[in-house]
Parts: C-alpha cells; sequence; structure tokens
C-alpha cells in the first residue's frame, strides 16, 4: 500500500478538505519504492553527461514505458525523418567571473535591470528558452489521441512537468529579447509542429507564443516579476497558458509555478521549482491541482517532488500523478473508492503508467550549458527567417562562439539602439498628443491584443500573418533592430 501526501492541505483544490487523502495502488510497492530510489550519484553522472549510464539505470528501474515506445526517441523529440541538425554548439568558455560583485548592488531589484555581462548568460534568448518547453511535444500528440477527457487531462499535466525538467543543471540567464525580437522554430518536418514567438514589451519585458501542432495548438503570454533576495533569486511567471485539441474542442490553461535560483551569493547556483499548479479543462470543468513540494533540508520530501490530482467538474477523483520535475511523472486511474475506519476516503487505482520520463542529456552536454538536443539546435542559423529573429542577434552569436568580450560590446550598442528608438517613439507620441492626435502606440508584428474568451482579460493573440509573409520573405513590417 502507498500514500500519497495530502493533496489538501494549503491548497485551492476543489476537493473537499477530507477527500483525497489516502490512496492505494494495486503496484507493487517494491517497484515504487525503486524507481524513488533516484541517488545523488545519478545526479553526479548526468551532471557529468554519462548519459548511457543513467539510461540503463533507469531501465533497471523497471519503468513502464506509454504508449508512445513504438516511436523512436531520438535526442530531442519523438521524430520522423527531417532534415539534419546541428548536435554540438561550441564549448563554453573557462572564464570566471564573480556573480555576487554584479548582483549585491542589485538587491530588491527586478533581474532585466540588473546590468550583467554575458557571462553568465546562456546562449538563447528568452524566446527560445521558453518554446523549449515544447521538449516533450510527444505528449500532446499522445493527449490529442486520448478518448477518456480525465485521462486527457493527466497527460496534459505531464507535459506541463515535463518543462521544468530542462531547469535542473541550467542556471544560465537567457538574453533578454529586444522589443520586436522574434524567434520561429519549424518543426513540421520531424515534430510536427511549428510556433512562433515575439518580444510584444521591453518594460517590462513580455513575449507572446504560439505554436501548432497537428491535432493541438498552445498559446500563452509570457512575463515575470523576478525579487531578488539577495541569497536566492524568485521567479514568479505570469501570464496564462492555453492548449486546444480543435476536434474536441478541449480548452486548458494553466499558469506556471514559482522558480528558485539558489546560492547567488557563494556556492554553485541550482534551481528549485514550487507551488501549486491548476490545470482547468474549460470544455467540461475537468481540474488537476499539481502541487510542486518545495526543496527542504529538513523535508522527507522526496525533492523535486510533483504530486496531483484530476477532479471531474463535481470535485470526484478520477486520476492520481506522482512523480519529480526533472526525472518522470507517473499517473493511475482510480478505480475504486470507499470509506476507511478512519472515516477518511481510500482509492483503490489502476496500474501506474509512465506519462513521461525525462531523456538523458546528449554526450558533452556538461561542455555546453547543459543544452538538450533541442536547445543545441534552436540556434542553428538557418536560411529564410525574419530578420528580427534571435538567431540573427549578433551579441548572442558571438557569445555562443565563445566570443564573450565582442559579444559584451555588442550587447551594448543594441540596447543604445533600442533606448534610441524608445525616445523616437516616445518623442513621437508627444508630439501626437500636443496636435490631438491620438498616441502613436508601440505594436508587435505578429501577435495583437485580443479579449480572451475564457479567462476574460486581454492578451496577446498570434495575428496569423508569420508563416504566410515567411513564404513570399515578405519582412516589410519587421522593425530593425539590430546593428
Ligand atoms: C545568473 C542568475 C543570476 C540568473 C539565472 C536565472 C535563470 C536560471 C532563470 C531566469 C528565468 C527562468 C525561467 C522562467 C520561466 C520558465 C518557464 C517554465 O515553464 C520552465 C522554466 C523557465 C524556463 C525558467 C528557467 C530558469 C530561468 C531561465
Amino acid at each position: 500500500m502507498e500514500s500519497y501526501p495530502d493533496m489538501s492541505s494549503e491548497s485551492d483544490s476543489e476537493m473537499s478538505p477530507n477527500e483525497a487523502r489516502v490512496y492505494t495502488t494495486k503496484t507493487s510497492p517494491k517497484r515504487v519504492a525503486a524507481s524513488h530510489r533516484r541517488t545523488a550519484s545519478q545526479d553526479k553522472l548526468r551532471a557529468l553527461g554519462k548519459s548511457a549510464s543513467l539510461d540503463s539505470a533507469s531501465q533497471q528501474h523497471g519503468q513502464q514505458h506509454g504508449s508512445d515506445s513504438s516511436l523512436s526517441t531520438i535526442g530531442g523529440g519523438t521524430r520522423q525523418g527531417g532534415r539534419k541538425r546541428r548536435n554540438k554548439i561550441p564549448e563554453k568558455p573557462n572564464i570566471s567571473l564573480n556573480l555576487w560583485s554584479f548582483m549585491k548592488n542589485a538587491i530588491g531589484k527586478e533581474l532585466s535591470k540588473i546590468p550583467m555581462p554575458v557571462n553568465f548568460n546562456e546562449p538563447l534568448s528568452m524566446l527560445q528558452r521558453i518554446m523549449e518547453e515544447m521538449e516533450y511535444s510527444e505528449i500532446l500528440d499522445q493527449a490529442a489521441r486520448c478518448q477518456d477527457s480525465a485521462e486527457q487531462m493527466a497527460w496534459v499535466a505531464a507535459f506541463t512537468v515535463s518543462a521544468y525538467a530542462t531547469t535542473l543543471f541550467r542556471v544560465g540567464k537567457p538574453f533578454n529579447p529586444l522589443l520586436g525580437e522574434t524567434f520561429e522554430f519549424d518543426r513540421m518536418d520531424d515534430l510536427g509542429w511549428r510556433g512562433i514567438s515575439e518580444q510584444v514589451s521591453h518594460h517590462p519585458p513580455a513575449l507572446a507564443m504560439h505554436i501548432e501542432g497537428k491535432d493541438w495548438m498552445t498559446w500563452q503570454e509570457f512575463t515575470m516579476t523576478t525579487k531578488f533576495r539577495g541569497r536566492y533569486l524568485q521567479i514568479v511567471p505570469m501570464g496564462i497558458a492555453h492548449l486546444v485539441f480543435p476536434k474536441t474542442g478541449h480548452h486548458y490553461t494553466w499558469r506556471k509555478v514559482v522558480t528558485t535560483v539558489n546560492n547567488v551569493i557563494v556556492g554553485n547556483l541550482w534551481v528549485d521549482n514550487h507551488g501549486e499548479m491548476e490545470i482547468t479543462n474549460h470544455h467540461n470543468g475537468d481540474k488537476c491541482h499539481l502541487k510542486y513540494s518545495a526543496y527542504s533540508y529538513f523535508s522527507r520530501d522526496e525533492p523535486r517532488k510533483v504530486t496531483g490530482v484530476v477532479t471531474d467538474k463535481e470535485g470526484a477523483a478520477k486520476w492520481v500523478l506522482t512523480g519529480t520535475w526533472d526525472q518522470k511523472m507517473e499517473a493511475a486511474q482510480i478505480v475504486h473508492k470507499e470509506e476507511s475506519n478512519k472515516g477518511k476516503p481510500v482509492f483503490e487505482t489502476g496500474p501506474h503508467r509512465t506519462m513521461w520520463k525525462v531523456r538523458p542529456p546528449p554526450p558533452g552536454a556538461e561542455k555546453m550549458y547543459f543544452f538538450s538536443q533541442l536547445a543545441i539546435e534552436m540556434n542553428e542559423a538557418e536560411d529564410g527567417v525574419a530578420p528580427t529573429d534571435s538567431r540573427l542577434r549578433p551579441d548572442q552569436r558571438c557569445m555562443e562562439d565563445g566570443r564573450w568580450d565582442e559579444a559584451n560590446r555588442v550587447k551594448v550598442r543594441l540596447e543604445e539602439k533600442q533606448r534610441e528608438a524608445r525616445k523616437l517613439r516616445e518623442a513621437q507620441a508627444e508630439k501626437a498628443k500636443a496636435e490631438g492626435r491620438e498616441l502613436a502606440q508601440y505594436k508587435p508584428t505578429w501577435f495583437r491584443k485580443e479579449r480572451c474568451s475564457v479567462m476574460g482579460g486581454v492578451m496577446h493573440r498570434y495575428n496569423k500573418l508569420y508563416w504566410d509573409c515567411k513564404a513570399r520573405q515578405d519582412w516589410s513590417s519587421c522593425p530593425d533592430i539590430y546593428l
């Protein structure tokens, strides 16, 4: 018998307070215990990029794979054909700078307002970093095939957790995109989806993203508030992520959890993700409440643990989820519920299925900012992309190439250019105002503000123009943001 932590405590879950406390399961306790026995040495293996040994180690744990196992999984994704992409980026130079010397005067400041050299960056923009959430997009293909909506929710939940796997060793700061910077990622040829994102606001920084798969569509607006508290940096993401399966109309939304970057003063930076996440299916009222446990030195909880319960619109529990954001998520359907002698309901579940399992890092990842195969591919130079694409951003390219001094000089010039453009816009707006004309507001190129039908509120939605313009190579509406 396996018991799950109390999901109803300190949460705004839809469950009644005395429900969903204890679960029984038919899986053998041995198997579960073994799968949870992930040790520091395995972490080190991953850190060293000894992916092969990690893989066999996890195989010994008797993983039960989802029904995806028939498809080949090579590197970053479930690929079918597709063109050849790079599997390396230049090695990270071994230049050490003291982070604290840049951060000590910035306590209480927003991360985007702390002037920092590229030395603490990773060679990807925030536009690319957020699109990396698609690393395990095959889970969405799986979800799309699902007949049962509660099970579909379990897949969606596993997908939202999988987005955090990249944060385990990735402590570089992504480039803050310039206003109007874009990133397209066309993976129709192998992964079956393509996406476009754009920096739509500079103060505060905000980006909008839109991705289309074969039987699903996902979009979001991403902003964050960062609180730098001295020893740690806390990132509170704002904005809402949407996911729709057009064939059935199931429309999901969720907000991301809090990310904390620890050891800013001394020691090695490390990341934790924690808090509550509620996923709603607006089509039928299903919910999934996920709890990402915060790391605590004193807690017996497994680090990086995530647990969840899927409930229907009446609040009846349907599925339970358990796992960690860096390794895997399992889900089990609740098949039976009865009152225990203590008066609390006991759930009996069917077998645990693996909904998501992390892929090992590519060989040499530790010398390449711990990038996954997908991350390596994101900034590969590509013909035909918009002139505002992150791949063309010169300081980021210099940095990727290991020319950090030059990158830092170019970064200063780019930011100056951005400031000049902003001043000009402000002057034009002033002039317009003086002449009694309407204020000339900054408008993104590929997104426009729209009222959201399910959440109310206004958000940036894709204007459906990018891929057509790309086909015609018509970039006349793009701002000139680089040098
Ligand atoms: C150098 C130090 C001071 C700062 C480094 C901060 C880095 C590690 C932080 C800043 C913003 C953070 C990101 C904010 C939001 C998301 C979206 C989520 O779905 C996955 C994690 C992800 C992608 C975070 C990863 C870690 C992150 C990139």
